[in-house]
């Protein structure tokens, strides 16, 4: 599309996140939620709703919406009632979903996210409510007939409602990263979207900039990876100039994402909107909050990413990029800070694990929890290179991975046994050198991009530095192993 006609109009967006809930029974009975079991086999009368039976509150349910809330500067209400929201469909086998309508448990949050340049963002939450999942229904290829699982028919859901404060798709990605961040570090949802469990529907209008009116909002389904909502976005902006343009109106409708086209195609116009008859579900009782609840809930709050992203960039003065890459995941997070029980040396610690640690996960493709070095390790491995015992390049490239055979070896004690230990004049020296490359990041880019012959004038400036006393031989082969490094 031509940027003139694109730069006359404002995208508007507003997204709504269901987050299917790590619990352990369903949200209204004590039907296992464990998945890949046999189909139909999680499952009670209750969450068939078969008359007579009785729905009940999980409380878990209720104690990770309220983390949720809180965990994204929400009110929490005290007073919930539980509502019905009515409708057919084969995978929803009581013919209605419990939910709330008019008192959603959180209310008027925001998050803080970054926009398109950057910047930081509040991006308003309008709310947060209980609900529940429904069934699966399986279209089997080659078959007539489909089959519904209802294993998943009662899992708790939450379902977080943004206000329309998103401005474009960037936004709209970074908002989910952070939802999904939040949801993962309150260990309250496992944030995969590519299994579902986080699903995102994008509302998206477009109005011409100086317009006093906001467009029609056109929602959009089914895209199944933080990518595909961004594309879904961008190409709903997109379809709604051109039908403005075109002189034509854009009708209030639920539109589907096909990830093969990246296009989206009509599936149910306004016109033929269901009528939830929401009414107040009359077999639950009201919720009640307590205060003394609430206090116990709030002293079950982990540390979140931005208390942990302020505290890495200004207690331990790591540089923004460290902070964030360290914050991005909670196991990485509390990894780096329980390192820093052990060393003060915080920028040290933070290399190492960005580094070394990271790229040792990503190449088996582990998880923090499964390193097999203790954060204390590591911090005896950085004492070492520390007080000079070692060179950098020893830690890294044979103390590091010895531990990493034998977890249980202390680094001083490798050090020794691999006879790692350099006298204190190469450490000296190790110093000098490393004074040296960092005191002159010009030269060094130059040196990388393929000026050998500066290696001269880094020799003669360790020289100058320790008076001429180094043993240029071993001198000059830990300085290229610097500079290479
Ligand atoms: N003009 C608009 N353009 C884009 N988004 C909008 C606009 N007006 C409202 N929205 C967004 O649309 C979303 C509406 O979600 P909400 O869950 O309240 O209602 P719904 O989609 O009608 O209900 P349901 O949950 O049944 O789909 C919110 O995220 C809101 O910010
Ligand atoms: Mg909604
Ligand atoms: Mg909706």
């Amino acid at each position: 599309m031509e940027e003139s006609i694109r730069n006359k109009y404002q995208a508007i967006i507003g997204l709504e996140v269901h987050a299917q809930l790590l619990t352990e029974s369903k949200a209204y009975s004590s039907d296992s939620t464990e998945y890949g079991m046999l189909p139909n086999t999680n499952l009670s009368a209750i969450t068939l709703g078969h008359p007579g039976t009785l729905p009940r509150i999980n409380k878990t349910v209720v104690e990770m919406a309220v983390k949720m809330g809180l965990a994204t500067n929400c009110n929490i209400t005290r007073y919930n009632i539980y509502a019905r929201k009515n409708y057919f469909y084969p995978d929803l086998p009581k013919g209605y979903q419990i939910t709330q309508d008019k008192t959603p448990i959180c209310t008027a949050g925001h998050v803080i996210v970054k926009d398109a340049d950057g910047n930081d963002k509040q991006i308003g939450i309008t709310r947060i409510h209980m609900e529940e999942d429904a069934g699966k229904s399986m279209h089997l290829a080659g078959e007539t007939e489909t089959l519904v699982d209802f294993n998943r028919a009662g899992v708790a859901l939450i379902e977080i409602v943004s206000e329309p404060d998103i401005r474009d798709s960037v936004e709209a990605y970074n908002y989910l990263t952070e939802i999904k961040r939040l949801v993962k570090y309150l260990d309250i949802c496992d944030g995969n979207m590519e299994e579902g469990s986080l699903r995102c529907d994008a509302n998206v209008s477009v109005m011409l900039k100086d317009s006093p009116l906001w467009g029609t909002k056109v929602e959009v389904k089914n895209m199944n990876s933080f990518r595909n909502v961004q594309r879904a976005i961008e190409h709903e902006i997109e379809r709604q100039i051109m039908v403005l343009e075109n002189g034509g109106t854009v009708d209030g409708e639920t539109r589907n994402f096909d990830a093969n086209t990246g296009t989206t195609t009509a599936m149910r116009s306004k016109e033929t909107l269901n009528d939830y008859r929401y009414f107040p579900e009359p077999d639950l009782p009201p919720l009640v909050i307590e205060q003394e609840w609430l206090e116990r809930i709030k002293e079950t709050m982990p540390s979140l990413p931005q208390e942990l992203y302020k505290r890495f960039s200004e207690e331990y003065g790591l540089p923004e990029y460290d902070a964030a890459v360290l914050t991005d995941s909670k196991e990485v997070a509390l990894y780096y800070a329980e390192l820093c029980k052990y060393t003060t040396n915080y920028k040290a610690a933070s290399n190492w694990v960005m580094g070394p640690v990271k790229s040792y996960l990503n190449e088996l493709q582990l998880h923090m929890k499964d390193f097999p070095l203790q954060p204390h390790s590591i911090a005896e491995i950085i004492a070492l290179v520390d007080e000079n015992k070692v060179s950098h390049s020893v830690a890294s490239k044979k103390i590091f991975p010895y531990m990493l055979e034998n977890p249980g070896t202390p680094a001083h004690q490798v050090a020794e046994e691999q006879n790692l230990l350099q006298d204190s004049d190469a450490g000296a020296l190790e110093a000098i050198i490393a004074e040296v490359v960092a005191g002159n990041p010009q030269k060094v880019a130059e040196y990388k991009a393929g000026k050998q012959s500066l290696v001269g004038m880094f020799m003669g400036e360790v020289m100058k530095k320790t008076k001429g006393k180094a043993d240029p031989k071993v001198a000059n082969k830990l300085l290229v192993e610097r500079l290479n490094a």
